[in-house]
């Protein structure tokens, strides 16, 4: 998109590089060989939030997050193998695995190492612009991948969800303002993600996912995504066609992350 957040180009620029050498190292004949060789399928991310859902449970997705170009480092004592167990343990629904390693401190690897212990379906959290980068997120065990409309022309998003799909994969399409809104209803995604992070100024408004929430006709889900501290919140939106929420910092920073969760989940 010709107007793209200075914070997003930044991002895409040092990981056309990053993915560059991946590549050479990994060629994606390589991962698709991985993924054929693979056991088990996808597990379902989406279905487990039409599930939470239907039950009348808050659907949350937590978020395994060590840090951020925003806030630096939240949690110094990260371990994310730890945590997604505490999340699990404690009413998640689903995962976010953020698997950026330069500018989000996260790991590819970290899908794997969960997925090993830990039933939840996971996203890999991600700054996605090549087919490769959705391989490659199969082939290391995640059931769902992010897309970000403010990074992806419409073409593209089509082109990405169809692969995603293609490989049983589920996913979650972020947008932040109206003009994104349109194009994500452009597309056949199901769940879509409203960031009330502006990428611009990094300042956090719940009432973006108030705001555009309202847009999204019925069929589809929403997921309100950054800036979730409070149970009082998550009950605000959820009288606003908000259907599930995508939280990190809130719960990364407690000392007691699995109280912390429960008190959101209510
Ligand atoms: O830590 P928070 O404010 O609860 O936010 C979580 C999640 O929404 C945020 O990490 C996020 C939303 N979209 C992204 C895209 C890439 C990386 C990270 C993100």
């Amino acid at each position: 998109m010709s107007d793209i957040p200075d914070i997003l180009k930044r991002i895409v620029d040092y990981k056309v590089g990053e993915l560059a050498r991946t590549k050479a190292d990994m060629p994606l004949a390589e991962v698709q060989a991985r993924i054929a060789d693979l056991e088990d399928q996808p597990r379902g991310f989406e279905a487990a939030i039409v599930n939470a859902c239907g039950s009348g449970w808050t659907p949350i997705i937590a978020e395994v997050k060590k840090g951020s170009p925003s806030k630096g480092v939240i949690r110094p004592d990260f371990d994310p193998l730890e945590t997604a167990l505490i999340y699990q343990d404690n009413g998640a629904t689903c995962l976010s695995v953020l698997t950026d390693e330069h500018f989000f401190l996260g790991h590819l690897g970290y899908l794997a190492l969960i997925r090993e212990q830990v039933s939840l379906p996971l996203l890999r959290k991600d700054f996605i612009f090549d087919p490769y980068q959705i391989y490659q997120a199969r082939a290391a065990g995640a059931d769902a991948i992010l897309l970000i409309a403010a990074m992806l022309e419409l073409p593209q998003l089509r082109e990405f969800s169809a692969l995603a799909r293609e490989l049983s994969l589920d996913v979650l399409l972020e947008v932040h303002d109206e003009a994104e809104m349109e194009v994500a209803l452009k597309t056949d995604c199901n769940l879509i993600g409203i960031n009330n992070r502006d990428l611009r100024s990094f300042v956090v408004d719940i009432a973006t996912s108030e705001r555009l929430a309202k847009l999204v006709p019925p069929g589809r889900l929403v997921v309100a995504e950054s800036g979730i501290t409070t149970r009082q919140e998550i009950e605000r939106l959820s009288g606003q066609r908000v259907h599930a929420f995508l939280i990190g910092e809130s719960l990364m920073r407690e000392p007691d992350i699995g109280a912390k969760l429960q008190e959101l989940v209510g």
